[in-house]
């Protein structure tokens, strides 16, 4: 019987390239840019990060989920990725924490997985000429078909996936760090500042940083006015992660420069590209972007290398950035911005993910540079 013949999944790609395999978790038809990540682990955390919203998400390592799922690792309500690819499904995970098998989590979460095709082939052509459209279908396997609709389908760019993972309302976030963290959780900070972060898909470790250094968080939505947030009264701001292209946020980008100057700002991955739009940057599309937890970045301020946890698939334009902004961090694969900072203003952000989550914590002492920015203006505004 011939591969096509005993498959029950087909991905097809916008450049005419086509995967059969089987599938698990739920069925149907998704659209979606196919990205890959090369993490070894943290697929629980990965398959929760809102900023996969849209996105056909494809694991470099072979064996997946074999550790199965649990329900304190994750980033999120649960998975907005539009699909999951693996070279090959372990469907009896062994592990003292695992809740319910990946196969059973992807299903009772309608997310469609595919297991059984050559990722390897699929990555070097994601790789050579970029990350594309694709469809993955469990009832159409037609492959012209398929590609048909990949061709037709939108691009990310120009999207606005905000509006799909974003909170409806306004929360309150206390939860610290886990038992895993290298912030010793039994020093954690008493209570020091109020932040208000803005939500636009954020990842749940960042709150649980910000939580263990000392900040009480109020969540906001990511379409909250300045005016909205300046009424809370924080001692700063914090901008979320999210997916998409950052360009056609037009709303946050106003906030955000309605904000500036008026107290400390610390933005990650989305809202480090935020932030340089608000601030007079341009951002561009990565050609496959940079997606796994082991991105060497330098910080150039003490020259020491970080090991770092990415998924990003725009960066900020190196040749537009406006006078008073600072590069502070560049990846050493690609010289890419992965850290900035105002220099006359008290705002600052980076590209990677220092909450880990899954990933290094090379980069947890951000989150206390973001305090040491709150203690500076606190200091400045009773001066
Ligand atoms: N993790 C993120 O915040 C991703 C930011 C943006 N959506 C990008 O792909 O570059």
């Amino acid at each position: 019987m011939s591969q096509e013949a005993k498959s029950s999944a087909c991905l097809a790609l916008a450049d005419g390239s086509v995967f059969f395999g089987s599938a698990f978790g739920a069925s149907g038809e998704v659209t979606g840019e196919v990205v890959f990540n090369t993490s070894m682990t943290g697929y629980g955390e990965i398959l929760t990060d809102p900023s996969y919203c849209g996105q056909i998400v494809t694991m470099t390592y072979p064996l997946i989920g074999n550790y199965g799922i649990n329900f304190e690792d994750v980033e999120s309500k649960g998975p907005r990725l539009r699909a999951f690819v693996v070279r090959e499904l372990c469907r009896a995970p062994s592990n003292f924490r695992s809740e319910l098998s990946l196969d059973d989590y992807l299903r009772k979460a309608g997310i469609i997985g595919l297991e059984g095709i050559d990722t390897r082939s699929l990555v070097r052509r994601l790789r050579s000429q970029g990350a594309v459209t694709g469809v993955l279908s469990t009832i159409d396997l037609d492959p012209q078909s398929l590609i048909a609709k990949a061709q037709a389908a939108p691009s990310i760019v120009g999207q606005d996936l905000v509006q799909e993972v974003m909170p409806a309302a306004s929360f309150s976030w206390t939860e610290k760090l886990g038992n895993f963290a290298t912030l010793a959780p039994q020093d954690s900070q008493p209570t020091r500042y109020h932040v208000v972060a803005i939500d636009y898909g954020m990842k749940w470790n960042i709150l649980r940083h910000l939580t263990q250094v000392g900040c009480r968080v109020t969540v906001v939505p990511g379409t909250s006015t300045a005016a909205e947030i300046l009424a809370l009264q924080p001692d700063g701001v914090f901008l979320s992660n999210g997916p998409g292209d950052p360009e056609p946020l037009t709303y946050a980008i106003r906030t955000i420069r309605e904000l500036l100057g008026k107290l400390p700002i610390f933005g990650i991955c989305l809202g480090h590209q935020l932030l340089g739009l608000a601030a007079g940057a341009r951002t561009y599309k990565l050609k496959f972007g940079h997606r796994g937890a082991n991105q060497p970045v330098m910080n150039l301020r003490n020259s020491k290398v970080e090991i770092t946890s990415q998924n990003h698939g725009f960066a900020i334009d190196a040749l537009t950035l406006p006078a008073n902004i600072e590069v502070t961090h560049r990846n050493l694969n690609d010289q890419t911005i992965e850290g900035m900072r105002l220099t006359d203003q008290p705002a600052f952000s980076v590209q990677y993910h220092p909450e880990a989550a899954a990933g290094p914590h090379d980069s947890a002492y951000l989150f206390e540079e973001f305090c040491s920015l709150m203690d500076l203006s606190a200091g400045k505004s009773k001066a």
